[in-house]
């Protein structure tokens, strides 16, 4: 795969004096989703501002499609969607107007059949003569994806995308984007919510104070750093755990009928054949046994954590 974005020592110090961002190097490639994970106040925004040419780094350069941000602003920005965390949009123009207006702002001719097909993708065709005002919140938004995609960029950046919207709006939300990227489009979304990125992203990496802290393949991140949980069903229900399974830390659950085990997949002993062992030693027996891996919000929250104490 080629890549589509390149961050080389990106630095941000703000007027205040406070560095917001601290010589990150990232490399997006065409056509994946990446999800940019971290706590408020991490660099998320300023990231994503710099990237679009919104903010000017104070040291270091991006490449977004082979345009370099400063020195050729335009043909960068044409490259990029961005879909802000604010809706910002007139509220009594209506749907197929702003989002016409929108392309006509890339200097790209007009084009209504390009138009129409953003406003059916986002099922947004029926209400094109409404004004944005008349519309839902999820309306709005997806108002705000079609016209960043006015101009057809090829790379499309979401600023926590579902932030404060319902379950069922998060859901369409993902299937949207899931969507977007079968047109090729790459996609970088910036969320504070763990579930979206492990939905959705294919990489993640994880912010934290200015510093790109890793990047790497979801699934591959989920199992390197994540956890396993054991759950024991048990044949008949304990009151407590007894004191002999003391030494591996299980916790009770499901009124007494399950043993839980959290263990780590990358240990040289995991602890899960000792246990089952002493289970058995002392005449516990058991119906049923499975394994969960954990999320990764546990990945995260450890990884933060861990830098904190650092
Ligand atoms: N204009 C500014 N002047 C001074 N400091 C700023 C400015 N904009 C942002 N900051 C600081 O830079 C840091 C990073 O902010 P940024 O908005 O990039 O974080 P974020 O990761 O997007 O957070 P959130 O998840 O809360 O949106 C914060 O400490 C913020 O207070």
């Amino acid at each position: 795969m080629a890549s589509i974005i390149e961050t080389e020592g990106l630095t941000k110090s703000y007027a205040s004096g406070f560095k917001a961002l601290n010589g990150v190097d990232l490399t997006i490639e065409e056509g994946e989703i990446f999800a940019l994970l971290g706590p408020n106040g991490a660099g998320k925004t300023t990231m994503i501002s710099i990237i679009c040419g919104i903010a000017r780094a104070s040291s270091g350069s991006v490449k977004v499609a082979g345009h370099d941000i400063v020195r050729d602003y335009r043909g960068a920005r044409a490259a990029i969607g961005l879909v802000p965390q604010e809706l910002s949009t007139d509220q009594f123009e209506r749907v197929i107007d702003t989002v016409t207006f929108s392309r006509g702002l890339f200097g790209k001719p007009r084009n209504p059949a390009h138009v129409e097909k953003i406003l059916r993708d986002l099922s947004l065709w029926d209400k094109r003569n409404a004004k944005i005002l008349e519309l839902s919140g999820g309306m709005k938004r997806r108002v705000m994806i079609a016209k960043a995609l006015s101009h057809e960029p090829r790379v499309l950046f979401l600023d926590e995308p579902t932030a404060g919207v319902d379950v069922e709006l998060r859901r369409d939300m993902w299937k949207l984007i899931g969507q977007l990227r079968e047109t090729g489009v790459t996609i970088i979304l910036t969320t504070h919510y763990i579930e979206e990125a492990e939905e959705m992203a294919d990489r993640v990496g994880v912010i934290n104070r200015g510093e790109l802290m890793l990047v790497e393949d979801k699934t591959a991140l989920m199992k390197k750093l994540g956890k396993k949980t054991l759950t024991v069903v048990l044949a008949e229900r304990l009151d407590a755990v007894p004191a002999e399974l003391a030494e591996w830390q299980v916790t009770l659950k499901g009124d007494g009928q399950e043993i839980e085990y959290i263990f780590d997949t990358q240990a040289e002993r995991t602890g899960v054949s000792s246990l089952l062992r002493r289970l058995g030693d002392l005449g516990i027996g058991y119906k049923d046994l499975n394994t969960a891996q954990s999320s990764l919000e546990d990945i995260f929250v450890a990884l933060v954590h861990q830098e904190k104490a650092a």
